[in-house]
Parts: structure tokens; C-alpha cells; sequence
């Protein structure tokens, strides 16, 4: 087997190994993808400055996310059936980031439930809230994730309604997934995958199945996401979440300056510029493209972070040098766990703390928290 040395090895892998309705789901953006590719893309085109003759001795890429210590700039984002990338995968993937010394965001939509990640996650561990029409079920979550000491909730604003992805459509993704003869045929050719998933009991949605009354039509996501979620949705609605979470609110989603604006007046300690990984609004701009506006607007007020096509330590970089505190990866944990489980996300997190110090020396810096913006080449970065 080829030796895993980036984050592209890790997606090679992950897609032999994962059935294709969930490799396909990791993998998608909404329609025509141009969201979902221009994320990356457009960190190709930031150049960084090389710098020599400086001491590149005693390094350190530590630094803090919503007053809580990190051993880079880097967090697990929340991914919904992380579990089906492979048997267990919420806890596997929160082991891996307890070891690293970096967050783990549990989405509502996890096969693990928060009582079970709780057992082996560490003290970043962080729950994501998606607001459904049961404001009942809502409350019972945060007081759940309150219980299983999660030390920030991560308020997702970006998905009331889903993104149409054609290839879940077409695979007709469920979970577990339904047994038509062409998933039987596809997941026989994938044993490593399906002898993890016979040895778990966890194979539905971990924080919903047996914890919310009259769950509907779970036989695809789609159709159950529209009967769930609350369209509804409004900032009156982040005022109750934040009185009764009571804790660390990062508010997820955030694209354009004037929403930046109301989630400083909402209160929270940080926001997130996102577009969900290319899965929402096709034709939006990128996160890292949309990022410097938002830091110029509010920057000094609350912490900003982002995430989106972050797929090398050079990326981190480059977001952290527009004013990001720091960012989170979603497709690369998921690649590392389909490839490899816990080692997966393990070698994932490695990858990216190998490149994100061996570049930041190369730019002249030993100290994460001293990189700015001078470190990239005027011209060839977005400004606001
Ligand atoms: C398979 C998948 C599932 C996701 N599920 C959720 C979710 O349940 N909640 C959420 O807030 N964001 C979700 N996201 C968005 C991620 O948190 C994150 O914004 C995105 O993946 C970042 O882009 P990247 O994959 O390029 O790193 C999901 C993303 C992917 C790829
Ligand atoms: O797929 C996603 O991006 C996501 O956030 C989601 C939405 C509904 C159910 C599960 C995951």
C-alpha cells in the first residue's frame, strides 16, 4: 500500500473503503458543486512570502479557542453521520482529537449519542444544535449536552432548509442504509466497513431515535430534514438558546458582514464564517474569500473563526493570517476515518500540524500567535 503522507491519500482510501452513498455524502456539495470547489480553489491562489536567516528554533502552533487551549488552530467539525463512515466513528474521531489537544464537535445528527462520545472525548468537547420544530426535543438537547459537560455549543444558522445534493438523491441516503440490491452490492465489496458495523449497535441517529416523540419518514434524509427542521428560524431564537445553554456560543454559518453584525449583538463568543462546506447556497462565495470583510467589520468585538476546503496545513495558515483564530475541517477527519478509523483521523491531524509548522517557519515565524497578514503576497490575497 502507498505510504499516507497528505490529505488527498486519505481521500483515495476512504473512497474504496466506505460504501458509496456515504463516501458520495462526505464528498458532495449542493448542485453544481462551484461553492463546494471554489473553497479550495481559492486558497490555491493566496501566495505566501518566503523569508529566510531566522531563527526557526522552539516552535509552537499553540494558541486558544473561546478562552480554551489548542494544539493548533484546527478543530473537528460537526459532521452528521460521521458513524457510517465507519462503526463508531464520533467516538473514534473524538478520541483522536482528545489525544491531539483539539476540539470535537458532535453534530445533532450522529450515529454516537453526546451520553456516549461523552465517555471518551476530553475537554474540548463541543455539541452542534440544529433547531428543529420540537422546541421541547431542543431544550433536552442542550440540557443533555450541558450533562455530558460539553464546554461550547455550536449553533448552526445555515441549514433550516437542505441543500439539494444529487447523488444522495440518487443513492437514496438513509441510516442505517436501506438494503436494495444495489447497496447489498456495492457494501459486499467493502467487508472491512461492514464487519465494523455488525460489531456495533450503533447504526441510527444516536441523539434522535428514542429521544424524540413521532419521528417521521427517517427512510431518507431529505424528506425527514423538511418534516424536522424549523424553517422558522430567527435571531429571537438565538437569544432563548444562549439564556438557557448558559455557557461558551459559537454561532455557525455566517457569510456576509451584516449577519456578522447581529450575531455580535446576539451575544456570542464567537462565529464561524461558513458556507457548510459548498453544501448550501451554490454560488455563494467562498469562506476564505467572504473571511476578511468580516474581520474588518468585527474582528475586534468577538472571535472570528472559519471553515471550508481547508485541506493542508498551508491553508491554515493562510486563514489564520487573514484573521481567523482559527478554523475547523470537515471532508478531511471524514477521509481519515473511512480510511482508517481513529488512526485516520490521527494521521489526518498530524498531516496538518506537520505543514502548518514547517510552513509557518517558512515564512519566518516560530510563534502561531505572531502570524499576520504580512506573510502573504500583496496582490494575491482577498481583502475586504
Ligand atoms: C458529510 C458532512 C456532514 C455535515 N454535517 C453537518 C452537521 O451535521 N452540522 C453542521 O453544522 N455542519 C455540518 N457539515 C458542515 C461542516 O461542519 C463544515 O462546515 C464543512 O464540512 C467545512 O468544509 P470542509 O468539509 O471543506 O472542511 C457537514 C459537512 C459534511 C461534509
Ligand atoms: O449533510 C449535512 O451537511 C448536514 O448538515 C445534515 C443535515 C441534515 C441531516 C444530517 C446532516
Amino acid at each position: 500500500m502507498t505510504v499516507i503522507t497528505n490529505i488527498e491519500d486519505l481521500r483515495i482510501l476512504a473512497q474504496k473503503r466506505v460504501p458509496r452513498m456515504f463516501y458520495d455524502y462526505a464528498d458532495s456539495g449542493s448542485w453544481t458543486e462551484s461553492t463546494y470547489r471554489a473553497n479550495n480553489d481559492d486558497f490555491q491562489k493566496i501566495k505566501l512570502r518566503q523569508r529566510v536567516a531566522v531563527n526557526m528554533e522552539n516552535r509552537s502552533t499553540e494558541t486558544t479557542m473561546v478562552g480554551q487551549k489548542v494544539a493548533m488552530p484546527v478543530a473537528i467539525a460537526p459532521t452528521g453521520l460521521t458513524g457510517m463512515q465507519h462503526a463508531d466513528g464520533e467516538i473514534l474521531a473524538a478520541k483522536a482529537a482528545r489525544k491531539f489537544g483539539v476540539p470535537f464537535t458532535l453534530s445533532t445528527m450522529s450515529i454516537c449519542s453526546i451520553e456516549d462520545v461523552a465517555k471518551h472525548a476530553g475537554e474540548g468537547f463541543w455539541f452542534q444544535l440544529y433547531v428543529m420544530k420540537d422546541r421541547g426535543f431542543i431544550e433536552r438537547l442542550i440540557d443533555r449536552a450541558k450533562a455530558a459537560n460539553c464546554s461550547a455549543l455550536v449553533l448552526t444558522l445555515d441549514l433550516q432548509i437542505l441543500g439539494q445534493r444529487h447523488k444522495d438523491l440518487k443513492n437514496g441516503l438513509s441510516a442505517p442504509p436501506k438494503l436494495t440490491i444495489a447497496n447489498l452490492i456495492n457494501i459486499a465489496t467493502k467487508p472491512r466497513w461492514a464487519l465494523g458495523m455488525l460489531g456495533t449497535p450503533r447504526r441510527q441517529f444516536g441523539n434522535i431515535v428514542g429521544h424524540v416523540t413521532g419521528v417521521a419518514d427517517m427512510s431518507s434524509l431529505s424528506s425527514w430534514t423538511a418534516q424536522q427542521f424549523d424553517p422558522a428560524l430567527n435571531w429571537g431564537d438565538v437569544e432563548w438558546i444562549k439564556k438557557r445553554w448558559g455557557g461558551k456560543l459559537i454561532l455557525k454559518g455566517i457569510q456576509d458582514v451584516e449577519d456578522a453584525k447581529l450575531a455580535v449583538r446576539s451575544g456570542a463568543d464567537a462565529l464561524i464564517v461558513s458556507n457548510h462546506g459548498g453544501r448550501q447556497l451554490d454560488g455563494a462565495q467562498s469562506s476564505i474569500e467572504a473571511l476578511p470583510a468580516v474581520v474588518d467589520a468585527v474582528g475586534g468585538q468577538i472571535e472570528i473563526h472559519m471553515d471550508g476546503g481547508i485541506r493542508s496545513g498551508q491553508d491554515v495558515l493562510k486563514a489564520r493570517a487573514l484573521g481567523a483564530q482559527a478554523v475547523y475541517i470537515g471532508r478531511p477527519f471524514l477521509y481519515g476515518l473511512g480510511a482508517m478509523g481513529e488512526a485516520g483521523v490521527t494521521k489526518c491531524l498530524e498531516i496538518l500540524h506537520k505543514e502548518l509548522d514547517l510552513t509557518m517557519a517558512f515564512c519566518g515565524h516560530t510563534k502561531i500567535e505572531t502570524v499576520d497578514k504580512s506573510i502573504l503576497l500583496p496582490g494575491t490575497f482577498p481583502t475586504a
